[in-house]
């Protein structure tokens, strides 16, 4: 397996708070990289240096090779790096097939102007992403909500259309942050699987911040802690939940583990 995203001693400081001390890791291609840590522990800041919606004090972010720590998040997206929200980010108004188009019409940058001029190009690449779209739609189960309004949908099946978006630009690489939070156990349950899926069928490496401890012991190859901006563990599933840091960080903080 080869190394697919590296950080080097990532700091990131707001004004006189370190919220990311010299942290550094790696990730391995296809696998399950999960971040966790406390509240305030510093995890979405770090998410947001790796997704380059932040850009760190000091340190370097390496992505299969490259150095992309001062790269644009829309960069990101064109070598393969695809994320999702906390938040929803879907078009409320639009259908889950518009909505997947958008995502991989972002990728692809198609612009109206050169659409005009290379009508039969950019009529090739419009078949092209429907196809992909169709595969996106068979993969995660939603046929039946196809043509419905997002807006109309559960919270569970919108957050399904924001991992679709992102899958749309067929990433080598899937940051998801807090993909399960507000979500039932079945939701919860159907993301697991699919996240699995995307490693175990396509070969996907996903890089996660998650707070569900049952899916991050379950479903994860490597899990980094963090505490107070600073890297306290990483391991195996089963070593981080046994190492006294670990435990101390947790309890010493009233977090349910
Ligand atoms: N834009 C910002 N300006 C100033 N301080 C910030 C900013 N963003 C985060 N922080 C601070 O940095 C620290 C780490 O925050 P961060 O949101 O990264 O933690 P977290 O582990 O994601 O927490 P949670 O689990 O609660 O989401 C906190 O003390 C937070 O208040």
């Amino acid at each position: 397996m080869s190394r697919i995203l590296e950080l080097e001693g990532v700091s990131k400081r707001f004004g006189g708070l370190t919220a990311v001390n010299e942290v550094s890791l790696s990730v391995e291609e296809g696998q399950i990289y999960s971040l966790i840590g406390p509240n305030g522990a510093g995890k979405t800041t770090l998410f947001n240096l790796i997704s380059a919606v932040l850009a760190p004090t000091s340190g370097r972010i390496v992505f299969d090779g490259r150095d992309i720590t001062r790269l644009p998040t829309h960069a990101l997206a064109r070598l393969g790096i695809a994320r999702t929200f906390q938040n929803l980010a879907v078009f409320k108004h639009e259908t889950v097939v518009n909505n997947l188009l958008v995502g991989l019409h972002t990728h692809l940058g198609a612009d109206p102007i050169s659409a005009a001029f290379f009508w039969g190009r950019a009529r090739r690449e419009e078949l092209k992403a429907r196809e992909r779209v169709e595969e996106i739609i068979d993969f995660l189960e939603i046929e039946d909500l196809r043509d419905h309004v997002v807006g109309t949908l559960s919270y569970g099946q919108q957050k399904r259309v924001e991992l679709g978006r992102a899958l749309a630009i067929g990433p080598r690489l899937l940051l998801l942050d807090e993909m399960v939070s507000g979500m039932n156990q079945e939701e919860r349950e159907d993301i697991a699987r699919f996240i699995l899926d995307l490693k175990e069928e396509l070969g996907m490496t996903v890089f996660m911040v998650e707070h569900d401890m049952g899916i991050v012991m379950d479903i994860s190859d490597h899990v980094c802690v963090v505490n107070h901006g600073r890297k306290i563990a990483d391991g195996t599933p089963a070593e981080v939940a046994a190492d006294p840091a670990v435990i101390e960080a947790y309890l010493g903080t009233k977090q349910a583990a």
